[in-house]
């Protein structure tokens, strides 16, 4: 998993990086330089195009001078380098950076005040006038001059991060920094980045290399942490030769109403096809023909009003309320559950209505067994834990109610967070917006309950469901603009045999 630091974490790197390597700073400037322009040729390859390249003072305009050396180098012709001067101080290696520039042909431009970079001939700008040094909010000609490059709706790639962007913390609304089309970052994403209020900074982010010691990176002690393919091929446990049904666990999802039966024939095609050795659905009576039609492998236990679950010891997960209801029954049998899964030691889920009748019964949070898992969408999380002016402050309660309540917290969202027990946030980085459908929270919900069953810790359960259920929303969304629950639930077990690689 990689980890995921804060700027003042990544400048440490930074130096550890130079007195280790050992490297030179400058020539660490040149490795991060060099990253951009690769990347950025890859994307805009009409060398023929009209680039301001606009830098500050500090390692950013460093970065920015560099990359314009190289652009200049690599047959991009028409470009300016704007030169931010509203600092005094300048960091050393753009001092270098600018006396190599010096050396070549390159036009630039001094801008000693906002007004200076009105009606520019660019057809894309390059920030770097500031990136991690950014440590309080833009204002006077830094802001100015921000909305006025704003206000040319030009395609705008960020070095490092926007100007004006905190990489970590809450992103202060409304956001007056940059407005870039691509950040390109350096080693690592910024945190912030997996937050939406990051999406009026930059549409896009993606990673470069540059060479900082990975592991010292990966040494550091951080909260953040973001799941790699690998960490999920690694969890995978293969299918044992002469394993059978009993090996691979049995999962109940009690789930489904009249009007939303679907929600329970999803949650339950998800556990089948995530391999769970045995799934029992709980439904009303009126669902069952649609069961026995639609997935016949499934077994059913018909709910009414006085449904308790007998025997639940027999399952080794329990997942709770897609399409449940909210009614005075289903928080009698969620009670019920509760009481006995702390005894049975088994792993409970807890999505949808379910969430929302613990909302209403707040004392039910204190007597979650440990290790249950809860799934809920920002609005069901506010319900649950209060209302949350930003995703940092949410993602910052789930953390320490995971910790508190020891339990694992599955907050979904484009990027979904995993908060567990360990005060960690897991951030999952599969998935996109073709599975912005309903339905797709029930898919998860039995992937999770599956993998629960089969002997996952309700840890590796979330962070494998997680990472399966986006990537194969991904996959499928190739060909899609949407991707419906049920395509993504037939999926899963295809990708699940790709991650394995057996
Ligand atoms: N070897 C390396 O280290 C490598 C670094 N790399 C690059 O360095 C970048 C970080 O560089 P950096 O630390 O020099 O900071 P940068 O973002 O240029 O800001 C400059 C100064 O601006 C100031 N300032 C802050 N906020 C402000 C505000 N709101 N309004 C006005 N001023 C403000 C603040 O100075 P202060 O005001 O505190 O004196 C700050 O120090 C990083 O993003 C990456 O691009 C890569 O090349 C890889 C190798
Ligand atoms: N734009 C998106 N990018 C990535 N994942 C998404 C996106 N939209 C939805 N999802 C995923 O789909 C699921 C939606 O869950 P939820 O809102 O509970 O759906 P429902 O209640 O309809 O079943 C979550 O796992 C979420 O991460």
């Amino acid at each position: 998993m990689q980890t995921l630091l804060t700027s003042v974490q990544m400048r440490k790197a930074d130096e550890y990086t130079i007195a280790n390597k050992p490297i030179a700073s400058v020539d660490l400037m040149e490795q991060a330089a060099k990253s951009f322009v690769k990347n950025f040729i890859r994307d805009e390859p009409d060398a023929g195009k009209n680039i301001a390249v606009l830098c500050g003072k500090g390692n950013n305009g460093g970065d920015g001078l560099a990359i314009a050396y190289l652009l200049l180098g690599a047959g991009y012709k028409n470009l300016k380098v704007y030169l931010v001067n509203f600092s005094a101080q300048k960091s050393d290696d753009y001092t270098i950076n600018l006396q190599r520039l010096e050396e070549t042909r390159c036009l630039k431009i001094k801008i000693d005040q906002p007004s200076a970079f009105k009606n520019i001939n660019a057809d894309l700008i390059i920030d770097a006038i500031l990136g991690s040094g950014l440590n309080k909010p833009l204002k006077g000609d830094y802001l100015e001059l921000v909305a006025s490059i704003n206000q040319l709706n030009k395609k705008i790639y960020a070095v490092d991060a926007p100007t004006g962007f905190f990489a970590e913390g809450k992103i202060p609304a409304p956001y007056n920094g940059i407005k870039a089309y691509k950040t390109i970052c350096f080693q690592r994403p910024k945190i912030n980045f997996f937050f939406p209020e990051s999406v009026a900074a930059t549409a896009h982010f993606e990673v470069a290399e540059i060479g900082l010691d990975e592991d010292f990176i990966q040494k550091s002690t951080t909260d953040f942490y973001l799941i790699e393919k690998q960490d999920v091929a690694e969890r995978l446990k293969p299918r044992k030769i002469f394993s059978h049904k009993g090996t691979y666990g049995h999962a109940l999802i009690i789930a489904g109403n009249t009007n939303t039966m679907g929600a329970a024939l999803l949650s339950s095609m998800a556990c089948l096809y995530a391999g769970a050795g045995l799934t029992t659905a709980c439904i009303p009576q009126s669902g069952l023909t649609a069961l026995n039609a639609v997935l016949p492998e499934v077994m059913a236990l018909p709910r009414d009003e006085y449904t308790r679950i007998e025997n639940p010891a027999k399952y080794q997960s329990i997942a709770i309320g897609p399409g449940l209801g909210v009614s005075i029954e289903n928080e009698r049998l969620l009670e019920s559950l509760i009481a006995n899964n702390i005894a049975n030691n088994k792993v409970l889920v807890i999505d949808a209505d379910a969430l929302n009748i613990v909302s209403d019964r707040q004392d039910l949070l204190d007597k979650l067994p440990v290790n249950s898992i809860l799934t809920p969408h920002m609005k069901e999380f506010d319900r649950l834990f209060g209302e949350h002016e930003s995703w940092w402050d949410r993602v910052e309660t789930a953390k320490n109610k995971a910790r508190e309540l020891k339990i694992v917290i599955v907050l979904k969202n484009q990027f979904t967070f995993i908060c567990t027990p360990g005060g960690k946030v897991i951030i999952n980085p599969t998935g996109n917006a073709a599975m912005a459908q309903g339905g797709m929270g029930d898919i998860l919900t039995g992937i999770i309950a599956s993998f629960a069953a089969q002997g996952y810790s309700s840890e590796d359960a979330a962070i494998l469901a997680c990472y399966i259920h986006g990537r194969a929303g991904d996959d499928l969304a190739k060909k899609r603009i949407v991707v419906t629950a049920s395509q993504l639930a037939k999926r899963i077990s295809k990708e699940i045999r790709a991650l394995t690689g057996s």
